[in-house]
């Protein structure tokens, strides 16, 4: 559904993507894992239209959409939740979401409530009031409300609680089994992603160091992926 071919993106100099292939089945929950400026962060905004590769193409069902402005990527049906969820803290839960459906007629209100049940008593508290959990589900839940076909995640772990992180995997996992919603999660937290995810890509200096399903990939494979050991 989503895949991408020998993707550069730089920034001057910085080769933040040096040649990335990745491919995102329909239906699936692929995780993207590795350490800090390995280029994840990039990965997603050059799918999403917030960068424009130097070279590479980025295939979604069949349209090229390498270089397309982030308006028409997201009209496209993919949804990005960009790293600490990008929530706007001064308003309040159920503005936030409304402002995720704006360009929908048909709003998935109910189904996000649903799906995020400790926002449905919170709908008009400013969103600076909710814990670090809820606003993650507060960002993911406003991409939804634009009902995407491929949801982009930055790090939904960063600054959560082991427990709270794994409420918030349950849910992208349920997404994807009782939706068919495809998912395509950056992390650094590689224990929480691969309990999740069927296949996993392991990026290091921009490069694709290592991939296979999340069962084949070993704690010291991991190691020395995110080590750059061998290369
Ligand atoms: N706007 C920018 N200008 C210049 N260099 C940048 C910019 N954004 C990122 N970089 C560089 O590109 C490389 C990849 O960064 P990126 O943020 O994509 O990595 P990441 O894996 O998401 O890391 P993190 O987990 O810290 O967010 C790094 O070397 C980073 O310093």
């Amino acid at each position: 559904m989503l895949s991408l071919s020998s993707v550069v993106t730089r920034y001057g100099a910085v080769h933040a993507l040096n040649g990335v292939d990745i491919a995102v089945p329909e239906g699936t929950l692929t995780a993207v894992l590795g350490a800090n400026g390995a280029g994840k962060t990039t990965l997603l905004r050059t799918i999403s239209g917030l960068v424009a590769p130097a070279a590479g193409s980025i295939s979604f069902d069949g349209t090229e959409i390498a270089g397309l402005p982030a308006d028409r990527v997201a009209r496209m049906g993919l949804g990005h939740v960009p790293e600490h969820g990008g929530v706007i803290r001064e308003l309040t839960v159920r503005e936030n979401l409304r402002l995720g459906g704006l360009w929908r007629r048909n709003l998935a209100f109910d189904e996000v409530l649903a799906l995020f049940p400790p926002l449905a008593g919170k709908l008009g508290r400013q969103a600076s009031t909710l814990s670090g959990g809820e606003r993650q589900m507060l960002a993911i839940g406003r991409a939804l409300m634009a009902r995407p076909r491929v949801l982009l995640l930055d790090e939904p772990s960063l600054g959560l609680a082991p427990l709270v992180t794994a409420a918030i995997m349950r849910v992208l996992r349920d997404l994807r089994d009782r939706t068919g919603l495809t998912v395509l999660l950056v992390e650094q937290n590689a224990r929480s992603a691969l309990s999740v995810a069927e296949r996993a890509y392991v990026l290091a200096l921009g490069e694709v160091a290592l991939a296979g399903s999340a069962e084949s990939i070993s704690a010291e494979a991991l190691h020395e992926a995110y080590l750059g050991v061998n290369r």
